[in-house]
């Protein structure tokens, strides 16, 4: 069978056909309503601990670029918010579009931004991340969303890629590529971050292929939203 994508014929559409659970009851991105999200007062806030030093490798893996994470100490971890645990960052990943009206996986009140940062951190009460991505609360990926306008890094470390406000949504999903595994504790920051045109052209530029081949940009690399199906989002602030 052909490789998974994001093309006319190996997109998100037809996922289905390798992935059964692509229909299952937990499937993520969705699209937030606000004002339809329950404000739970027990939900504490996020407790995100990373060391810059713990980066090890950053790659194109055909379907994003993601930065991997050295994951075998409790150094760059995420405590506290809807998780009891301790969760281990393992990598953190993009989605975005081939213009600024699209890109974001999730969606608020049905606005897409350009694109959407995902940092992937796995319960470190399973033996290994593979094991724990097999997990109904194996995995907590903190979602991020990117908008345009000018804006400097000053050096580099996750802590950068964060808003101000670490206010949040979450709920129960999966992940939105294949294995579509429904292990995923979404949390995604209600605030954005900003980035510059120029960063934005530079995610364009990255191609889904290989070296040598007609070169193929990567972009909308985003699942679109799924059913609900009856799940609660839930806000930490008012
Ligand atoms: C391209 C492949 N993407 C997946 C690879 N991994 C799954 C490993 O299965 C054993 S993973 O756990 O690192 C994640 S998190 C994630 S998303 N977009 O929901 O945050 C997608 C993937
Ligand atoms: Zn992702």
């Amino acid at each position: 069978s052909h490789a998974w994508g994001y093309g006319p014929y190996n997109g998100p559409e037809t996922w289905e056909k390798g992935f059964p659970v692509a229909n299952g009851p937990r499937q993520s991105p969705i699209n937030i309503i606000p004002n339809q999200a329950l404000y739970e007062r027990s939900l504490k806030p996020l407790k995100l601990k990373y060391d810059p030093s713990n980066s090890s490798s950053i790659l194109n893996n055909g379907h994003s670029f993601q930065v991997d994470y050295v994951d075998d100490e409790n150094t760059s971890t995420l405590t506290a918010g809807p998780i009891s645990g301790i969760y281990r960052l393992k990598q953190f990943h993009f989605h975005w579009g081939a213009s600024d009206d699209r890109g974001s996986e999730h969606t608020v009140k049905g606005f897409m931004f350009p694109c959407e940062l995902h940092l992937v951190h796995w319960n470190t009460k399973y033996p290994s991340f593979g094991e724990a991505a097999s997990q109904p609360d194996g995995l907590a990926v903190v979602g991020v969303f990117l908008k345009g306008k000018q804006y400097i890094f000053e050096n580099f470390d996750p802590k950068t890629l964060l808003p101000v406000s670490l206010d949040y949504w979450t709920y129960d999903g999966s992940l939105t590529t294949p294995p579509l595994l429904e292990s995923v504790t979404w949390i995604v920051l209600k605030e954005p971050i900003c980035v510059s045109p120029a960063q934005m052209a530079q995610f364009r530029s990255l191609h889904f292929n290989a070296e040598g081949e007609a070169p193929c940009c990567m972009v909308d690399n985003y699942r679109p939203p799924q059913p609900l199906k009856g799940r609660v989002v839930r806000s930490s602030f008012k």
